[in-house]
C-alpha cells in the first residue's frame, strides 16, 4: 500500500525503523529536525516512522487540497495521543459532523459579544496580578499571567464557573501545559506509539498525575452545573417548551448538557472529553499567542507605542467601556496580532489522514495515510512572504495594501483551514484584543530578548520558546 511513497522524496528511509533514526534527541531538537525538512523540501516529501508514512507538505496549494478535501478530514493518528476521542479537536471524521454542528451556535456572534465583559475583568485580574513584578524589577515569563487569565476566561466564558480565587488554578495551568508536553513526546517517537509500551513510561504516569490534579478542579464544576439543569428541568418542563427559552443561545457547557442524539443525552465521557478539549484547546493557545504578542511588542517599542496611541485614541483615559465596536476600530492593534500569529503560529503542527484515495497535486495518495502541516514553517516561506520573512513586520497587513500583495489564500492558516478550521478563531481573537489592549494601556514593555537569540522553540501541541517570554514592564 506504501509503493505511492517511492515516487516522493525524502531523508533516506531504513527497514522497519524508517526516518527513525533522525528524530533521537530532546524535544527542541527533534522539533529543529522536522523543521529544516520542511524548508529543505519546499513542495511535498515524504516521511517513514516505523509503521507510519507520513506525507509532509509544504506548498500552499497541496495543503489548501489536503484541508478542504472531504476524504481527508479525519485526524492524523498522534491526535489519539490526547486521549480525548470524543472532543472535537481529535474526534473521528462521522461523530465529529455531528458534534461540531450541535456545538457551533455556542460560539455565534451574540454569545462572543457578551463575553467582552468577562474578558475584561480577568484581563483586569491579571495587569493587577502583574503589577508584583514590577517592584522585583527582574524579567519574568509573561507566560505565567497569561495561561491562568485564559483558563479564568474559559471557565468564566463557557462554564459559567468563576476560579479566579481558586487556590488550584494554577495546578490546572501546569497540568494542561505538562500534559500537552507529555503526548506531543510521542509524536516523533515510534516506541512510544504503542500504548502498551507507553503505558510503562514514567511520562505516562506523569500525565496520570497531571490529569487528576486537573479533573479535581473542573469536574465538581461539571457536576454541579448537570445537577442544576436537571433540577431546573423537573422545576419548569412546560417553560422549556417554550419557543423563546428554547432558541436562547447557550454557553458551551450548557449547550452540552442540553445535547440530545436520538432523543438521548450525550454520555457523561463524550461530555467530559469535549469540556477537556474546549478548555485545553482554548485556553493554552491563547495564552501562549498573547505570551508571544507581548513579548514582540517588547522587542519593538516603536510598534508598541503605535498600538498605545490607538488605544489613546480610540478609549481616553476611560478602559471600562471595552466594547465590541470599540475593539473592531482597533486596526492596528489587529494587523499587530495577526503578524505575531504569522511569525510564532502557536498551534504549529496539524495533521490529517486521508479516509479514502484522494489525488494531491499529480499524485494519489490512498487511504490510511497521515498529511503533516508545518504552519511554522509555511508562515515564514521566503518565496510567500519576501526576503524579511523572519522580521517582525505588522505593516505587512496593512488593510489598505495587503489585498493587493496578498498571495494564496493558504499561506497564511494560524486557525487552520477548511471544515475543521478552528472553532474558536472569532473568540481567541476578541480574548486577545483585550488581553493586550489592558496590558499596553497600564505597562511599557522591554525586554532583554531579541529575535536573534537563539530561542529554542519547540512542539507542545502548542509552539513553546525555551527561552521564555521574558518581559520587563514599568508602569504608565
Ligand atoms: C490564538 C488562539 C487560537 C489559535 C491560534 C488556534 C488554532 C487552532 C488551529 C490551527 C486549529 C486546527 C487544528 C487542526 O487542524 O488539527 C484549531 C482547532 C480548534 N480550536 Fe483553536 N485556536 C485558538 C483559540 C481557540 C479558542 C479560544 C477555542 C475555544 C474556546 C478553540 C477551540 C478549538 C477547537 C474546538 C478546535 C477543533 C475544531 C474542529 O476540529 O472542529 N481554539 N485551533
Amino acid at each position: 500500500a506504501n509503493r505511492f511513497a517511492k515516487d516522493i522524496p525524502g531523508p533516506k528511509s531504513y527497514p522497519l525503523i524508517g526516518c527513525a533514526h533522525l528524530f533521537v534527541g530532546s524535544e527542541e531538537y527533534t522539533f529543529k529536525v522536522v523543521c529544516e525538512l520542511f524548508r529543505k523540501y519546499t513542495h511535498m516529501f515524504r516521511l517513514t516512522l516505523g509503521p507510519k508514512t507520513i506525507v509532509c507538505l509544504s506548498d500552499p496549494e497541496l495543503i489548501q487540497q489536503a484541508l478542504t478535501t472531504g476524504a481527508c478530514q479525519n485526524k492524523a493518528f498522534f491526535y489519539r495521543f490526547l486521549e480525548m476521542d470524543y472532543g472535537l479537536v481529535s474526534a473521528r471524521y462521522g461523530d465529529w459532523k455531528q458534534y461540531r454542528k450541535m456545538l457551533n451556535p455556542a460560539f455565534n456572534q451574540r454569545i462572543l459579544v457578551s463575553f467582552i465583559s468577562i474578558f475584561s475583568r480577568c484581563s483586569d485580574t491579571m495587569v493587577a496580578r502583574m503589577g508584583l513584578e514590577e517592584q522585583h524589577g527582574r524579567p519574568f515569563d509573561a507566560l505565567y499571567y497569561t495561561a491562568q487569565c485564559t483558563l479564568e476566561m474559559v471557565c468564566a466564558s463557557s462554564l459559567k464557573s468563576d476560579i479566579t480565587n481558586d487556590p488550584h488554578a494554577n495546578l490546572v495551568c501546569h497540568g494542561l501545559e505538562k500534559i500537552a508536553a507529555i503526548m506531543s513526546s510521542r509524536v516523533f517517537n515510534m516506541l512510544l506509539y504503542s500504548d502498551l509500551f507507553f503505558a510503562m513510561t514514567h511520562r505516562y504516569r506523569e500525565m496520570q498525575r497531571e490529569r487528576v490534579q486537573v479533573k479535581a478542579v473542573v469536574d465538581p464544576i461539571l457536576f454541579k452545573r448537570r445537577d442544576e439543569i436537571h433540577q431546573a428541568r423537573t422545576e419548569s418542563v412546560v417553560e422549556n417548551q417554550n419557543e423563546e427559552t428554547y432558541r436562547k443561545p447557550m454557553v458551551f457547557l450548557d449547550q452540552l448538557l442540553n445535547m440530545q442524539r436520538n432523543g438521548q443525552e450525550l454520555a457523561m465521557e463524550e461530555i467530559e472529553n469535549h469540556l477537556y478539549t474546549i478548555i485545553g484547546a482554548g485556553s493554552e493557545t491563547t495564552a501562549n499567542q498573547v505570551g508571544y504578542i507581548i513579548w514582540l511588542l517588547a522587542m519593538h517599542p516603536e510598534v508598541q507605542d503605535r498600538v498605545y496611541k490607538e488605544i489613546q485614541s480610540v478609549y481616553g483615559a476611560d478602559l471600562h467601556n471595552i466594547s465590541y465596536e470599540a475593539l473592531s476600530t482597533q486596526t492596528y492593534l489587529e494587523q499587530v496580532i495577526k503578524e505575531s500569529m504569522r511569525l510564532f503560529p502557536v498551534a504549529p503542527l496539524i495533521g490529517r489522514e486521508t479516509i479514502e484515495p484522494m489525488t494531491l497535486g499529480n499524485m494519489v495518495i490512498p487511504a490510511g495515510v497521515t498529511i503533516l502541516i508545518n504552519i511554522l514553517n509555511l508562515h515564514r516561506r521566503k518565496d510567500l512572504w519576501g526576503d524579511r520573512a523572519h522580521l517582525f513586520d505588522p505593516d505587512r497587513f496593512d488593510p489598505s495594501t495587503y489585498e493587493a500583495r496578498k498571495g494564496h489564500p493558504y499561506s497564511y492558516i494560524p486557525f487552520g483551514g477548511g471544515p475543521r478550521n478552528c472553532i474558536g478563531y472569532r473568540y481567541g481573537m476578541l480574548a486577545m484584543k483585550v488581553m493586550v489592549t489592558k496590558v499596553v494601556s497600564a505597562y511599557q514593555l522591554s525586554t532583554p530578548l531579541t529575535l536573534d537569540n537563539p530561542l529554542r522553540l519547540s512542539f507542545a501541541v502548542t509552539l513553546k520558546l525555551g527561552v521564555g517570554h521574558l518581559i520587563n514592564i514599568k508602569r504608565r
